[in-house]
């Protein structure tokens, strides 16, 4: 049985990690130790240092550019590390984020370029591109809002980005859709929890089955 790649993206408050948690529940009832479920930046003790230098809320004159080469380098080594060796065995591999993240953050929100971003991961990931992807699609006003409700405690550098950054995003994530439609499935985040986890949840089962 080959492996499946399928990658979890949307602007920050879209659910996605909610979601993915539900989602691993049902899946990995099914798949067992078949089924890997890790996140971007991190997953391994490189990646996990390299997101403390990134995430760290001191570092504010962190370079745009020295931002999207950490997360390229994190990426090379949990691609490596972790994703290869499991999609080697056939597993199905659910990533919280992914290249995409790095085109829309980096390339659109902090507006180094969205081509030159991708083109700096092909050579991190040697092209490897995710399976499927699934997008949580959530308008910033929406998405922001949910963090503030629920994650005062847990605010970190990037959530405290102004609206204007997350709007960036957000266009960045939808010319990403259009792009590679064959890839990305949009799924609309601002239905109600459960409905957008029986979506995700549908979506990935289709994906397992077809595979
Ligand atoms: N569809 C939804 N409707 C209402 N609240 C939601 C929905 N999805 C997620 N939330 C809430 O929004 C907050 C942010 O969700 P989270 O999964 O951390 O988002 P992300 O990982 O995409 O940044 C959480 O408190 C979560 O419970
Ligand atoms: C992987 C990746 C993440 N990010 C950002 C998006 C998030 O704001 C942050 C990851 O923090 P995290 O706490 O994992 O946020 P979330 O729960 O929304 O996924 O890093 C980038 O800017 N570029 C990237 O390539």
């Amino acid at each position: 049985m080959s492996g499946l790649f399928i990658s979890f993206e949307g602007p920050d408050g879209a659910g996605k990690t909610t979601v993915l948690e539900a989602v691993t529940k049902t899946v990995g009832a099914q798949l067992g130790d078949q089924l890997l479920v890790t996140r971007e930046p991190g997953g391994n003790q490189i990646s996990e240092a390299i997101r403390d230098i990134i995430l760290n809320p001191e570092n504010t004159e962190m370079d745009p550019r020295t931002e999207a080469l950490l997360y390229a380098a994190a990426r090379r080594q949990h691609l490596t590390e972790t994703i290869l060796p499991a999609l080697r065995q056939g597993k199905v591999v659910l990533c919280d984020r992914y290249v995409d993240s790095s085109v829309a953050y980096q390339g659109a929100g902090r507006q180094i370029g969205e081509q030159a971003v991708y083109d700096m991961n092909t050579f991190a990931t040697n092209g490897l591109l995710p399976d499927l992807t699934l997008y949580f699609d959530v308008p910033s006003e929406v998405g922001i809002a949910r963090i503030k409700a629920h994650r005062q405690d847990d605010v970190d550098r990037l959530d405290q980005e102004a609206l204007a950054f997350h709007k960036l995003v957000r266009a960045g994530y939808l010319r990403l859709r259009d792009a590679y439609p064959e890839r990305i499935t949009t799924v609309d985040a601002t239905q109600p929890l459960n409905t957008v986890i029986q979506t995700a949840t549908d979506l990935v089962n289709q994906a397992i089955a077809n595979r």
